[in-house]
């Protein structure tokens, strides 16, 4: 596996094993979710997102089936109209590759205040779009050590990777609108990055019961996505989250930085609504881009395929590593001292010798790793290639193959699994 991949998939798995130090004052449990962990630091600085309600956001474990979730907790929220949460079943239907997926919604007290709360996939490492683009990383000798957004300080965004995001935000959007509902949050601030150039729509199904109302058409949200989706366009092409607030400027940059193509897309975007203006636009008039994303992303399988290759043997090979370590040197088994130095478990006792405890001619460890992981992979396959397995005192000699260590572990281990409960 690259060091990259590597990097990226073990901070993946810190993420979900961090818990939150003792003190916060946070709840054990909030309805199925228990060991919560905030995912942001709190404070009057937060925005008001939702409907203008105070919300915060925390990492958890279900106590269902152990995933981790992500539990956004709209504060001081009484819900009025049980209905509202009527949209929350149509979400949970949506389960697509952009769209960070609806759990379940429901309101709680173990906040001590009436809470609602929204459950979603929780995504391991995930940073927003916006902390990806606007956010001005602070030099190391920065004085207030704080992240600010200065347009224009970070390089522009490659045309390819812009594609790439607008092919995945109309793939989403798609499969939304078609399940007759809107995201009505499409922002940088609200669109997670977790993984290489991999973005999924967050925070879906929220406004639909904080902000309930049955006066409202599904049409007109969608027009307002598309309307979104455009200036989240302008603000990428720009570097800059309020492109918006100076539009001849921001043309002017994107004429300048992107094709004409990029610059039509994002003025169609934000264009008036009409009936007639809707997602599968984007697929009919841009096709030929978006095609284009789908081989990237299918290069980029391939070669998360060709890495997963390389590290097929490892479960393998951990797992014979653990029957060694069960078998070998076991102080005492079914009332025989001896059991782990004697019969077939004595081969295996001088085969690990052979594999891990050889010397030069000196007397000095050889630690050949190439070694180690020839015998092993020889063992695992069971060859019947023969080997001279010598005693420390050099008074024993057998020549065994593969096949037979490996038959002799099985037995061993096999005799050993029979008496454990
Ligand atoms: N589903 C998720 N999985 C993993 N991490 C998430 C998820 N949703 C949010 N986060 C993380 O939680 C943090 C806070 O999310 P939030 O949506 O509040 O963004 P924000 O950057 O704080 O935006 P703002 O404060 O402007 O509303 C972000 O760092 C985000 O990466």
């Amino acid at each position: 596996m690259s060091d990259h991949l590597r990097e990226e998939l073990q901070k993946r798995s810190e993420a979900i094993s961090t818990t939150a130090p003792a003190g916060l004052g946070l709840p054990d449990e909030v309805h199925v979710y228990h060991s919560l962990y905030p995912l942001e630091p709190g404070g009057p600085e937060r925005r008001k997102w939702f409907g203008g309600w105070a919300s915060s956001v925390y990492k958890a474990t279900s106590k269902i089936d152990g995933s981790p979730v992500t539990l956004r907790r709209i504060e001081g929220f009484r819900l009025m109209h049980e209905i509202a949460f009527s949209t929350v079943e149509s979400w949970n239907k949506i389960h697509h590759p952009n769209v960070v997926a609806l759990r379940e919604a429901f309101t709680t007290r173990a906040f001590n205040d009436h809470s609602l709360v929204f459950a979603h996939d929780y995504h391991p490492n995930a940073q927003t779009l916006a902390s990806v683009h606007f956010v001005h990383k602070p030099a190391p000798s920065s004085r207030t050590g704080r992240s600010h957004h200065n347009p224009g300080s970070q390089p522009h965004i490659e045309e390819q990777v812009i594609w790439s995001y607008v092919s995945q935000i109309a793939s989403g959007m798609k499969e939304i609108h078609a399940h007759h509902l809107a995201i009505r949050t499409l922002d940088a601030s609200k669109v997670l990055v977790t993984g290489k150039n991999r973005i999924r729509i967050n925070c879906c199904g929220i406004l639909d019961v904080v902000s309930y109302d049955p006066r409202q058409s599904v049409e007109a949200y969608q027009q307002e996505d598309l309307v979104s989706f455009g200036k989240l366009l302008f603000a990428l092409c720009c570097n800059n989250p309020s492109a918006m607030n100076n539009l001849p400027k921001s043309l002017e940059i994107i004429a300048r930085h992107y094709s004409g193509d990029l610059k039509n897309l994002a003025l169609f975007l934000i264009s008036k609504p009409n009936p007639n203006k809707n997602v599968d636009h984007i697929f009919e008039k841009f096709g030929a881009k978006l095609a284009a994303q789908l081989g990237a992303a299918q290069v980029y399988a391939d070669q998360l395929e060709g890495e997963l290759m390389g590290e097929l043997e490892n479960g393998r090979l951990v797992r014979l590593l653990c029957k060694f370590g069960f078998i070998n040197e076991r102080p005492e088994f079914n009332h025989e001292p001896q059991w782990s130095d004697t019969g077939d478990r004595y081969i295996i006792k001088l085969f690990r010798d052979y594999v891990f405890h050889q010397v030069d001619e000196a007397g000095n460890p050889v630690l050949n790793l190439t070694h180690v992981l020839t015998c092993l992979n020889k063992l695992d396959a069971g060859v019947d290639e023969r080997i001279m397995l010598v005693s420390r005192d050099e008074r024993n000699c057998l020549v065994v193959s593969y096949k037979e260590v490996k038959s002799c572990i099985d037995a061993a281990f096999g005799e050993l699994a029979r008496r454990s409960r």
